[in-house]
Order: structure tokens, then C-alpha cells, then sequence
């Protein structure tokens, strides 16, 4: 007898692998799926019952804002039986370390101003998105990878997947949960990293900012102690925050405001993303979406989580951004091998 085809497999058709979004829940109980539909740029959140896609502009307060046609959820069973791996080819072509290591200079001398911490970024380029094929393949890893939060949107010219160990904010009944995470090292050193004044410097700037820009949103910010958080071959350090969300919240403002954290762009954040958009690589590359928010607002879940450790693509050309904290103790030749350890832990995974 053959088996009947399950509901995932007759939901997807070609719409799906043209436009599409995925992105499971902070506690990986429910896991949205959408397809078909478009995407328009906007300033603002749609004040909609129906369930909105955003992924935010990483340099400006402007939106894609994703209205899919359909919206589903499935198990994660489902999803596993559905999205099987095919062998395919990645080799890399080139990368950015060169414009990351001009960056690294700049930054150390702009450390002088008004600055204290930066992330910057560098990226590894691979060959050919393949469409149908490689979108499968990138679901079937986000899934199978055993850390984070699953999470993608494509459409025809952009589109990205991964597993995100980072929650920019969640908002259900009146409780907003957010954490900072920041300081990083190879699994194995986790009492070193504990102790690193360095890293501690680097994480306690996204406490105090996050801390920041919660103050005209909330009430009663509680901030746990720092911990240990494993991510495969990396760990980190990471603080959890809870607080009471205002009732009249408005969700635009509070991810225009919130987004990037310290953990992506730096402190404080105007003069931060002020040096990033000149740097090197901000000439390069003006358009960035790596490290903003990507998000789901529905009706009684609002959560958004940060676009990292992911596979992107643009046409054809497929890669991989990684970035890492920079503050004036910071030695170029350790942040290299920092965004090393994130670039490789993702291509092994996924390429
Ligand atoms: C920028 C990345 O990660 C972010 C930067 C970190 C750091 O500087 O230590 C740690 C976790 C993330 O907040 C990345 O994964 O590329």
C-alpha cells in the first residue's frame, strides 16, 4: 500500500519555492509556514489580524513586509519526512576578509570618537543557488542543525535560511522576553570565556543597550545572571531579560528601536551603524539584511528574532556573512578566527 502523501507535501506547490517564509516559535512548539503572495517595502506594520512577515532593512527603519497567501502550521515530523538532503556542489570563490581586516584599522583609530563597540562583518561567496534543489536542502539543514531557532523568507532576487541562537524580542499577553548575547569562544574554553574581561566588556554594552531602549517600552526589567550558551562548536555568553510590555505598545517602534542591538551593530547605535555604512564593506555591500530583524506579527504572538548564522543568496550567488564584536582591546588576528569558527560551523552544516 503506498502511503498517503502528508498535509506538508500537498501544501507546497511552486508558489512556495518563489515566495515563501518559515519560522519556528522562541520555544520550537510551533513552526509557521507561508507561501505564495508578495512583498512591498514599508515604514510600517500593517494593523492586521492576519499574520505579516517582516524583515527589517539592516541600516533604515523600512521593512519588506511579507502578506503570504497561505499560512500553515506543521510538526516538526512533518517537515523532517518532507525535506530530505540532495548532494550538491558549494565550492567557495572568494570572500571579504581582505575589506574586514581595513575595516579592523579604520575602526581602531575611530575608537578615539564616540564609539564602543562595532560588529563588523565579512562574508564567504559560493557557487549556485539551484532554486527548488537548494531551498529543500537549506530547510532540511535548518531543521537538522540541533541548535536555535529555525527561520527563513525568500522571494525571487533575496532570499535566506538558517537557525538563529538570537531573539531580538518576543511579546505574548503582556510579556516581553529578549537576552543579550555576545562574547563568543570554541566549545572548551567556557571558563576562560567567563572570565575574559574583554568578552564581558563586549557583553555588558548589549545589556546596558538593550536595558536602553526597553525603558520607553516596558516595566519591571529583570536581567538574569550571565551564562554559558552552547551553539554547536561555539559558545557564548548570554543574559536573559524579561519585562512587562506596555499595553500600547506600538511593535514598529519597538523593533526601529530595539534593532540592531549592541550584539549586531555596535554602541551606541547611531554612531555605530554610522562607521558601518561608511566602512569598507558598507560601500560594498549598502544593502544589508544580515543581522537585522526578521519576524512574525500575529495576533497574540509578536516575535522577532536576528538574522544570523544563515545561508543567503541573491540570484544565483549564494553566501555566508559573519561578524563579530569589536572593541578597542580587540586583536585583528583573534576576531579573524572568531569569524572563522561562525563562517565554518554554518558552511559545514549547510554546504
Ligand atoms: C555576528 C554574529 O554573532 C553575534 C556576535 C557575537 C559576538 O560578537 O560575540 C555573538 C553572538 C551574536 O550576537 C554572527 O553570528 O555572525
Amino acid at each position: 500500500m503506498s502511503e498517503s502523501p502528508s498535509a506538508l507535501s500537498q501544501w507546497l506547490d511552486r508558489d512556495f519555492f518563489e515566495t515563501g517564509a518559515f519560522l519556528c516559535s522562541h520555544d520550537g512548539k510551533s513552526i509557521t509556514f507561508a507561501k505564495g503572495g508578495s512583498s512591498l517595502l514599508v515604514d510600517r506594520f500593517f494593523p492586521t489580524a492576519n499574520p505579516v512577515f517582516y524583515l527589517k532593512d539592516f541600516y533604515q527603519e523600512s521593512y519588506l513586509a511579507y502578506n503570504p497567501i497561505s499560512v500553515k502550521e506543521f510538526s516538526l515530523d512533518e517537515i523532517k519526512a518532507e525535506f530530505k538532503y540532495e548532494k550538491t556542489d558549494h565550492s567557495p570563490i572568494s570572500n571579504d576578509d581582505d575589506i574586514y581586516e581595513k575595516d579592523f584599522e579604520l575602526l581602531k583609530s575611530a575608537f578615539k570618537f564616540n564609539l564602543k563597540k562595532v560588529v563588523l562583518v565579512s562574508r564567504e561567496n559560493y557557487e549556485n543557488f539551484e532554486g527548488e534543489k537548494t531551498i529543500r536542502n537549506l530547510i532540511h539543514k535548518a531543521f537538522s542543525f540541533g541548535v536555535g531557532t529555525p527561520y527563513g523568507y525568500w522571494n525571487q532576487h533575496y532570499g535566506v535560511i538558517g537557525s538563529t541562537p538570537e531573539l531580538l524580542y518576543q511579546v505574548k499577553n503582556d510579556v516581553l522576553t529578549t537576552f543579550a548575547l555576545a562574547g563568543t569562544a570554541k566549545i572548551g574554553l567556557e571558563e576562560e570565556l567567563l572570565k575574559s574581561s574583554k568578552d564581558r566588556i563586549e557583553h555588558n554594552l548589549v545589556i546596558q543597550d538593550i536595558q536602553e531602549k526597553l525603558a520607553g517600552f516596558t516595566s519591571d526589567l529583570k536581567i538574569d545572571d550571565t551564562k554559558i550558551h552552547p551553539y554547536k562548536s561555539i559558545v557564548h555568553l548570554k543574559t536573559d531579560m524579561v519585562a512587562r510590555a506596555n499595553d500600547d505598545i506600538d511593535f514598529t517602534a519597538l523593533t526601529n528601536t530595539m534593532s540592531p542591538t549592541a550584539a549586531l551593530g555596535g554602541y551606541p547605535k547611531t554612531s555605530s551603524l554610522q562607521f558601518l555604512k561608511n566602512s569598507n564593506y558598507g560601500a560594498k555591500y549598502p544593502h544589508r539584511y544580515f543581522g537585522s530583524a526578521f519576524g512574525l506579527i500575529k495576533k497574540d504572538v509578536k516575535e522577532f528574532v536576528v538574522s544570523i548564522r544563515n545561508v543567503q543568496w541573491e540570484g544565483k550567488h549564494l553566501f555566508i556573512e559573519s561578524g563579530g564584536g569589536v572593541v578597542p582591546d580587540s586583536v585583528l588576528l583573534k576576531e579573524m578566527d572568531e569569524i572563522h569558527l561562525k563562517r565554518n560551523t554554518i558552511r559545514k552544516h549547510y554546504l
